[in-house]
């Protein structure tokens, strides 16, 4: 029985929906389907009926997925091996070497089980590895071929010399894959059928991914051995599997008419070829195979691994649910080159940092291939997702699992009844560009509560707090001169600052209403959304504006700093470009910065540049030279530019342009300076510890002034903090960040007895459970 959907969401609904960031559904409004065996038992599988226009607007149709019960953060619900999967051809050499291309489980480097085929040793590939067969035989359907040789991988032969060259580059005699492709009908080599060279030139006609062509053959030769009642090799899990698979949405009828149509035509060349005598998988099985994979696939990743935390990642007992929090470190970015001026977040330096590949380190991920997941296709989108999933990786967990085999887990504690949803995007992006990537993506307009719901908060992840806010007060003591277009009626305004063209595009917008903007704006992609929007008048302004301040920032008389302010100019002009596009979406005022009296601020940032870089160079490696220095004389440098630090600190404070050069000029830019200076102090202090100085003094003691410096570090930290969120309260990753960041030094600060609250200030600072109930419950970080 199926029961009618809720009433679309009154007030009351939606303030619930938005404060708990997830869709809850009571036992009445739900058609519940039989308990699925190889989930955890603790979810349910329900059905929603499309009901009406009204509802269908509001409302999620269709399968979801409920907790049956209170489920605990970090648990794991599901763990699935793909339907079927494939390695993506882009990096494909590079990635034959690295991973198995049957299952793409990661070869290690001592690794003796990977053979010349680039397969892994598993006993489901071995008839992978032995076939030899060419295409004909296996259309042939050959009966005592079929009970010989029944795994469904059988008609992939991957000995096909011509494909060896082109996609292992094995022997190779032509420098060029297009060679290769040109000379394909002619070569010596040219192949007498096997599956990849037909794919091969399949993807060729179509212009279609050879890739996406690869997967959904596999997929289409798995059904048609899944649902062969002789086939006792299937196991009732794959065929329930199949069954999911063939019940996952196409949204044939979103999808591009261009896409339809390459679909369409690969399908039909398909059938033609490799599917010539295969009654069941029809044309029109073909062409939801392609769509499918399109709304449904997962990615598989390979985690890539940087900074190195194997020695300082720091374990925390949380007494409350009796589990450990694994905190990253998120402080051991070196000081590399004395060039270069730093973050206060601390974000490695350079792309390469984040390629380092040693094996104990913080995970980034790389996308190595596609597969289909039919069980973990039934968990809904949600931009608040309270699961997540992720490949196993074998070099994170003891278990055999690696390759095609992802996981879903709770990434915050699930009550009784509420959904289950994982996220398909990038969440830290504001409503319309959520919506957008989904819509152009996987084909649906996300009617999760964070996209329904209507606050600023909810709807913009990157945004600045409007200047003519009481709480911008508090940084700004002029605040109506520093906008050209505020009214003295705004200056109460609650609104945020965002780039001018998520201003006014999709952000609470139906399919309808898309595709009517579509049609209106002649829209025809996704770049089309972006800067040509803006007015033409706010458009000359920005630049006119940037110019100028380029200028400034180009003096010839600084050409000493162009050398050496790379990377600071770099932030600068970023900076000034980004928010000449801003505005807010409330009272319509626009940052414009004061050009004259930005001069006299231009000048303080240039000198006290310097003094940021002299320090860099006295302290970078090789001046400390580190491994000579001993260990007395290192921490008395270091301490040296600790107490320089919180004198530039004190004179910046103190200056008497400060406040009006906060106010008026780039307030945000003039904190994130003092957060840059801030931040220096606390990455000192942890250099210090870094470096083996642990701050002892004689007494195996450490020194009073010692204990004031790390509470002050904290202090910043705090004081940091609280500006962030007031400043850039929409920047979750980077206030997630600095709370884990906190949390480490806080860590730091208990193995050494320090407390982190300092005598003579009376303020509290914040406290490790502030931390560790703001990470669990806000930022769905895991603590266990
Ligand atoms: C992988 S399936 C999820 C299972 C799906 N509910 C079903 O019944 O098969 C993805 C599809 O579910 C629907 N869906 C998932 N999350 C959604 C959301 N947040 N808002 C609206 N529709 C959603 C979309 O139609 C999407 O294409």
């Amino acid at each position: 029985m199926m029961t009618t959907c809720p009433p679309s969401h009154d007030e009351d609904n939606k303030q619930e929906a938005s404060s708990q960031r997830v869709q809850n559904y009571s036992t009445k409004e739900l058609d519940r389907k039989e308990h699925v065996d190889f989930m955890s038992p603790k979810i349910e599988l329900c059905l929603i009926q499309k009901d009406s226009l009204e509802h269908s607007l509001y409302r999620k149709f269709g399968r979801i997925l409920i907790a049956r019960e209170d489920i605990d953060a970090g648990e794991i619900l599901l763990i699935e091996k793909a339907y079927a999967s494939v390695l993506h051809q882009s990096d494909i050499h590079f990635n034959s070497h690295r991973f198995c291309v049957v299952c793409q489980k990661k070869k290690r480097n001592d690794d003796q089980s990977f053979g010349e085929d680039k397969i892994c040793v598993n006993d489901g590939h071995n008839n992978f590895r032995k076939s030899k067969t060419s295409i004909s035989d296996v259309s042939s359907k050959d009966d005592d071929h079929a009970n010989e040789e029944r795994d469904w991988m059988i008609c992939e032969d991957v000995n096909c010399k011509l494909l060896r060259k082109l996609i292992y580059r094995e022997n190779e005699t032509v420098d060029d894959e297009n060679n290769l492709l040109l000379n394909y009908n002619n070569s010596d080599d040219s192949c007498d059928g096997c599956v990849y060279c037909f794919l091969t030139r399949i993807a060729e006609e179509c212009g279609v991914e050879f890739s996406l062509l690869l997967l959904v053959y596999r997929i289409c030769r798995k059904i048609e051995f899944d649902s062969n009642d002789k086939n006792c090799d299937s196991t009732f899990y794959d065929r329930i599997k199949m069954e999911n698979l063939m019940s996952l949405q196409t949204h044939k009828d979103e999808i591009y008419p261009e896409h339809l149509f390459l679909f369409r035509k690969s399908s039909e060349r398909l059938k033609q070829t490799l599917f010539k005598n295969d009654e069941l998988i029809d044309l029109e099985l073909l062409v939801d195979t392609f769509c499918r994979i399109f709304v449904n696939a997962h990615s598989i990743t390979h985690t890539r691994w940087w900074w190195n935390s194997s020695n300082t990642s720091s374990t925390v007992e949380n007494n409350s649910n009796n589990s450990s929090l694994i905190i990253n470190n998120f402080f051991t970015t070196s000081i590399r080159s004395p060039n270069t001026v730093y973050s206060p977040f601390f974000i490695p330096i350079s792309h390469s940092d984040r390629e380092d590949h040693t094996e104990n380190s913080c995970a980034d991920f790389r996308e190595i291939g596609t597969g289909l997941f039919p069980m973990v296709s039934m968990f809904d989108h949600s931009c608040s997702p309270n699961c997540s999933f992720q490949t196993f990786d074998d070099l994170k967990s003891n278990m055999s699992y690696s390759g095609n085999v992802i996981y879903v887990q709770t990434v915050k504690k699930v009550k009784k009844g509420e959904e289950l949803c994982i996220s398909y995007i990038d969440i830290m992006n504001p409503t319309s560009i959520r919506r957008r990537e989904l819509w152009y993506s996987k084909y649906f307009v996300c009617k999760c509560s964070r996209c329904m719901s209507d606050t600023e908060e909810e709807r913009y992840v990157r945004a600045y707090k409007c200047h003519n806010s009481p709480m911008m007060k508090e940084f700004s003591s002029s605040t109506s001169r520093s906008f050209s277009n505020a009214s003295t009626k705004d200056l109460q305004c609650d609104g945020y600052l965002v780039p001018i063209y998520q201003c006014n595009t999709l952000s609470g917008e139906t399919k309808t209403d898309i595709r009517e903007y579509q049609s209106k704006n002649h829209v025809d992609s996704e770049t089309d959304f972006n800067i040509e929007h803006f007015d033409e008048e706010d458009y000359d302004k920005a630049l006119a504006m940037f110019e100028d301040i380029y200028e400034n920032v180009h003096d010839p008389e600084c050409s000493e700093l162009n050398s050496t302010h790379h990377d600071q100019r770099e932030i600068d002009e970023e900076f000034i470009q980004k928010v000449s596009y801003w505005k807010c979406t409330k009272c319509d005022c626009k940052i414009d910065a004061a050009l004259q009296e930005g001069e006299a601020f231009m000048e303080f940032e240039r000198k006290l540049n310097q003094v940021i870089l002299s320090l860099d160079q006295k302290i970078s490696e090789d001046n400390l030279s580190v491994h000579r220095l001993p260990k007395n004389e290192l921490c008395e440098i270091i301490l040296s530019v600790i107490s320089e630090l919180d004198g530039i600190i004190q004179s910046m404070l103190e200056l008497d342009n400060y406040q009006i050069l906060s106010s008026r000029i780039r307030p945000h830019f003039n904190h994130y300076l003092l957060f840059q200076l801030k931040g220096k102090y606390i990455s000192m202090l942890i250099k210090l510890f870094e470096k083996g100085c642990p701050l002892l003094g004689e007494a195996n003691k450490i020194s009073e002034k010692h204990i004031g410096m790390i509470q002050k570090g904290y202090q910043y930290l705090s004081d940091m903090m609280h500006s962030v969120k007031i400043v850039f309260p929409t920047y979750h990753t980077e206030i997630m960040l600095f709370h884990c960041k906190m949390l480490k030094y806080l860590m730091w600060m208990k193995e050494n007895d320090i407390s982190p609250n300092r005598v003579e200030r009376e303020e509290t600072v914040v406290t490790e459970q502030d931390l560790l109930n703001s990470l669990t419950d806000q930022y769905n970080v895991i603590v266990k």
